[in-house]
């Protein structure tokens, strides 16, 4: 095992320019820990799977299309039980945390980990920490067991509440020691991953037996190297009846235009698959894809032109597109939430107002525009069965991870195969639509929208973009 130098990485090299970025181990701090067999070995339900076990050495490559003589690339350590584990069942205490923004799902993960670890390896000391990060240290704590958790998948939102600010590295390690739990399931997003790996950290730096496993969560999307991140399917199929309704309304009425406001901060996908799965948007604008309004090859141009085609049409508007624009009319509050993220401005509103504003001035063209915002409706729903099961199985890595003795570490889909990631891997970034992919210009193709880009802008982005996850449709 080669050690990078950076704390945070542990790096294998192979043939081929194969590199493995692994997480880390308990026993990489605390050496002679004892090891048990999995009782899942005895457990009915799994005696009958042939190779229920993962070999150690399985890893998942990042890179999935290949060339003859190209390196082999980045892997991660593959996901799954493992025959040895390094907590006796009744030893185990384990927590969980939810923080940062609703997401459909939530309430699913807590479920599958309070039932998995109970029905997998036996374990049934589970404790739910109230209100995210700052619950550790100023909140009760909630007793979770199977029977508590049963219905809870069907409900929107976290039964364990959440909230944004208030990571208190110490205080929270604190907590943890002095409740003697072990595991530590944290679910949330960027900024969520991102208190999980100073977690870890302060717990290998005062040397405890604790694992600490990260469970990706972000509608948005925007966690790179994960294929995709729960709520995210539930939250297009919902998408849809806010469209829908916006379409029915346009086509209602003469020269009728329907704005829809999608969530999506930094990144678009939201709005680029509720409008490719539709068919019914005319026009889609996101964070990633600049755009202007005035003049040749403009947005008022666009609407002009189509609503003398079709007299009606739909614009999808991702939350955190056009804020240059909107910084530059409106004075720039520059808030931030309790997680220092920026506060933005309403972009579906700004957008509608200049959109009636240009049709008055321009005395021509009478128009309707009806304007939804659905965005928290998107967000509260609980998980469609796609989800459910994606979210059943993020749950079931995590707590194979920990329980194998992997801490550090957080769980997702590479190319479809469940693998640990390093924390700082799924931190470093986020992921956004690459606009110089094909999925992106599937969607221009499908809205023939103007793509706002000069060809110089094209050149500019296909120098800076790599192409990211599934979800830009890399085929
Ligand atoms: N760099 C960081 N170090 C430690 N803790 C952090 C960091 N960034 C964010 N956090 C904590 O993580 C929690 C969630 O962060 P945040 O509100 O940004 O949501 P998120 O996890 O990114 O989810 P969302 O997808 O909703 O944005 C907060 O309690 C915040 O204090
Ligand atoms: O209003 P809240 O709860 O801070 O969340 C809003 C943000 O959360 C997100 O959904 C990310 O989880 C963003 O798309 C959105 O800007
Ligand atoms: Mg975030």
């Amino acid at each position: 095992m080669v050690d990078s130098g950076d704390s945070q990485m542990k790096l294998a090299n192979g043939d081929s320019g194969y590199v493995l970025e692994d997480v880390p181990h308990l026993t990489d701090y605390i050496p002679d820990l004892p090891t048990y067999t999995n009782p899942l070995q005895d457990n009915p339900s799994y005696s009958a799977v042939k190779q229920y076990f993962v070999n150690m050495d399985d890893t998942v490559s990042q890179k999935i299309v290949v060339h003859k003589n190209g390196p082999r690339g980045t892997h991660f350590r593959r996901a799954g039980p493992r025959q040895k584990v390094y907590f006796k069942s009744d030893e185990v205490y384990a927590c969980i945390v939810t923080c940062g923004g609703l997401c459909p799902g939530l309430n699913t993960v807590i479920r599958e980990i309070v039932c998995g670890l109970y029905h997998m390896y036996g374990v049934s000391k589970v404790l739910g920490i109230d209100g995210g990060y700052r619950g550790f240290y100023s909140k009760n704590t909630i007793s979770m067991t199977p029977k508590f958790v049963n219905d809870i998948h069907k409900r929107g939102g976290t039964i364990l509440g959440t909230s944004r600010g208030g990571h208190d590295t110490s205080k929270i390690v604190d907590s943890i020691q002095d409740r003697g739990i072990n595991q530590v399931y944290i679910i949330g997003g960027d900024g969520t991953q991102k208190g999980a790996a100073v977690i870890y950290e302060e717990i290998q730096r005062r040397g405890l037996k604790v694992a600490v496993a990260g469970i990706p969560k972000t509608i948005d999307n925007d966690i790179p190297v994960i294929d995709k991140s729960f709520g995210f399917d539930t939250a297009v199929e919902e998408a849809q009846r806010a469209i829908n309704a916006a379409h029915v309304e346009a086509e209602s009425t003469e020269n009728g235009i329907g704005v829809v406001k999608l969530m999506g901060r930094y990144s678009g996908f939201i709005a680029m698959y509720a409008t490719l799965a539709s068919r019914d948007v005319d026009c889609c604008l996101i964070p990633e894809s600049p755009f202007y309004l005035e003049g040749k090859g403009g947005l008022f141009e666009f609407i002009k032109k189509r609503l003398k085609e079709n007299g009606h049409m739909v614009i999808v508007i991702a939350e955190g597109a056009g804020q240059d624009l909107l910084s530059k009319s409106l004075q720039s509050m520059d808030q931030q939430d309790a997680s220092g993220n920026k506060l933005l401005q309403d972009v579906g509103l700004w957008i509608s107002h200049r959109i009636k504003d240009h049709f008055a001035k321009e005395n021509k063209m009478n128009i309707t525009l009806k304007y939804i915002d659905p965005t928290y409706m998107i967000r509260a729903i609980p998980a469609n069965a796609s989800d459910n099961v994606y979210c059943t199985l993020l749950a079931h890595s995590a707590i194979h991870g920990a329980m194998a003795g992997y801490t550090g570490f957080t769980v997702g889909p590479v190319n479809g195969r469940h693998a640990y990631i390093p924390f700082n891997r799924v931190t470093e970034k986020q992921n956004k639509v690459v606009i110089t992919d094909r999925m992106w210009a599937r969607l221009l193709s499908s809205t023939d929208q103007p793509s706002f880009m000069s060809p110089k802008v094209v050149n500019k982005a296909k120098k800076r973009e790599e192409p990211a996850t599934l979800l830009n449709g890399n085929i």
